[in-house]
């Protein structure tokens, strides 16, 4: 239990009605979560408005009631905080109740449209082999040390974010690597943290259909660098157009990583193949088992985060020599069909540009590249015709699938993505809406040589239909597909 008074230091108050000391045993945003003694706070969504919900949370226990308008009667036995902001107070309120656990952690937190997954998953690995006891927050999952915990978002919620947080403290965790979309910026989720460092992979077209516009996109990536303290460091990818725009506002220390321009970290791909990279960093010729150009940019961020960190050199890259990617990131899967198959999470334009030219790359002769793509429903829908054109592009034949169709119609978002497709291209690309048939039908044009790429879904275990999540592993059904077909 804390006073409410406690809770709510920091927090920018507009008006009281009742007694601030009243004790608090929880937090909730969420009325249906709301029990005894609880203080709820009343916060406006993409869908609802918390405040319709006050009443409800009182009749579940609430005590205290932290809202941005105040009801028209108010109940006399319980406490009214009026703030500005609803969401911006329930960061700092859950940091305050959980005891601030981010400022006993070196915190680092990475946000750009590709790559933080893979970025503090090759964090988190690190420091653990370098001998600390690590914590991380990630799309793919949440971990304290070894200890699993199931991940729902890339960023979680302030309440359950400080949970997990002050559990990584109480457990002996020096560091906590952590995702921050930009979702989580824009809704506060971060609001309260006192983060040690962050960092910025790159910026493309994502998530549109939230965020408006590109300037509002990158305006929200940037608040993860406007809010940093000056004990902070802001590492950036100045090679991206948008990498120094993150560092304009910041009062934390700044520091770059590059593969093309002068930075702080510099690297030269020395190769690149289907093994692996080699590359060229500060003189040392180092061998890494991740794939593509697009991580030599990953793997300067996470060495430039760790020697910002005040680890020793030497041991940062023979440590980061050993490190596998993130599950679902170019993750070759293997049989004896002497195809390669590849599952890859590239579910922008960016990424699957990427990924394709990396795979392009690694041809030799004449063999086929045969991609399976789809695109997310209710998520930004003009991403769907530039993946099309991408795939297209990129591959000999193109496979127009379904990617978690969510609420929406899976043949809709096929005839968003085909708006793509150049009328040269049409007879490269196939319509099998049923995923698990456009895996198979793309292991049935496979010859031995070729590589399939199966897109977007990477790590995810299952196929959203409409709020249905039935299993679903790209992974899975490619193996037993090209076993199937090429036994
Ligand atoms: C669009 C979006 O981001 N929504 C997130 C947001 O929900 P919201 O505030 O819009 O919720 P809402 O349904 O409108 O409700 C408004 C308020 O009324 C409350 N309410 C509602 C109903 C009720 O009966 N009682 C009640 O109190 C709700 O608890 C909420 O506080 O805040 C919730 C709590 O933090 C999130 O769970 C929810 O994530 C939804 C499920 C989601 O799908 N989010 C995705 C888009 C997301 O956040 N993705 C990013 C990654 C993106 C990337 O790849 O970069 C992530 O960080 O995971
Ligand atoms: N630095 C990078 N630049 C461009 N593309 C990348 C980069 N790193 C990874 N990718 C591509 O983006 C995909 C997603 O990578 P990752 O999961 O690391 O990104 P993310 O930022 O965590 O994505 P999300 O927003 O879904 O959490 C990868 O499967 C790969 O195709
Ligand atoms: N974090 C991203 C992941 C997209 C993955 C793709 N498989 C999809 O479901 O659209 C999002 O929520 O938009
Ligand atoms: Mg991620």
């Amino acid at each position: 239990m804390s006073a409410l008074k406690d809770i709510l230091y920091k927090v920018a108050l507009q008006s009281v009605s009742g007694d601030t000391a009243v004790e608090v045993a929880a937090l909730a945003f969420d009325s249906r979560k709301v029990g005894a003694n609880t203080a709820f706070i009343a916060t406006r969504g993409t869908q609802a408005d918390g405040h319709d919900y006050i009443e409800q949370a009182i009749e579940k226990g609430a005590v205290a009631i932290i809202c941005e308008q105040l009801p028209e009667n108010l109940n006399t036995s319980i406490t009214y905080v009026q703030v500005k902001d609803s969401s911006e107070a329930l960061g700092i309120m859950a940091s305050n109740f959980f005891g601030n656990p981010s400022a006993k952690l070196k915190l680092v937190g990475v946000t750009g449209t590709n790559g933080k997954t893979t970025c503090v998953s090759l964090l988190f690995q690190l420091f653990k082999q370098l001998g600390y006891n690590v914590g991380l927050l990630s799309t793919v999952v949440n971990k304290i040390n070894d200890e699993i915990i199931v991940a729902t978002h890339t960023t979680p919620d302030a309440i359950q974010m400080n949970e997990l947080m002050a559990k990584m403290v109480a457990k002996g965790c020096s560091h906590c690597f952590m995702e921050v979309s930009s979702h989580a910026l824009v809704q506060h989720r971060v609001s309260g943290l006192t983060f040690q460092g962050a960092v910025f992979t790159n910026l493309s077209h994502d998530h549109l259909d939230y965020h408006k516009t590109f300037d509002e996109y990158i305006k929200a990536k940037k608040m993860l660098f406007d809010g940093l303290p000056s004990s902070a460091f802001a590492l950036t990818n100045i090679d991206d157009k948008r990498g120094a725009v993150m560092l304009q506002n910041t009062k934390a220390s700044k520091y770059r990583y590059a593969l093309k321009t002068m930075a702080d970290f510099k690297a030269k791909i020395l190769s690149n193949t289907l093994q692996g990279l080699e590359l060229d960093i500060e003189g040392h010729n180092v061998w890494f088992k991740l794939i593509g150009d697009f991580n030599a940019y990953n793997l300067m961020a996470v060495y430039g985060a760790a020697i910002l960190l005040e680890e020793e050199s030497a041991d940062v890259l023979q440590a980061l020599s050993d490190l596998n990617p993130a599950p679902g990131r170019f993750e070759q899967v293997l049989t004896d069909t002497g195809i390669t198959a590849i599952v890859d999470y590239a579910h922008t334009p960016d990424a699957l540009e990427n990924v394709l030219s990396t795979i392009k790359v690694f041809r030799s002769g004449n063999e086929k590249v045969i991609t399976v793509v789809g695109c997310g429903g209710n998520r930004d829908t003009t991403k769907r015709p530039e993946m099309a054109k991408i795939a297209c592009e990129l591959s000999d034949k193109v496979v127009l699938t379904s990617d978690n169709p969510r609420f929406e119609e899976p043949m809709a978002i096929i005839e968003d993505m085909q708006k793509g497709v150049s009328p040269s291209n049409y007879r490269k690309t196939l319509v099998m809406a049923d995923r698990r048939e456009a895996i198979k039908t793309a292991c049935s044009m496979a010859e031995p040589n070729d590589i399939i790429l199966v897109a977007g879904k990477g790590h995810e275990t299952y196929q959203d239909v409409k709020g249905v999540k039935s299993d679903f592993d790209d992974r899975k059904v490619l193996k037993d597909m090209l076993n199937l077909i090429h036994k």
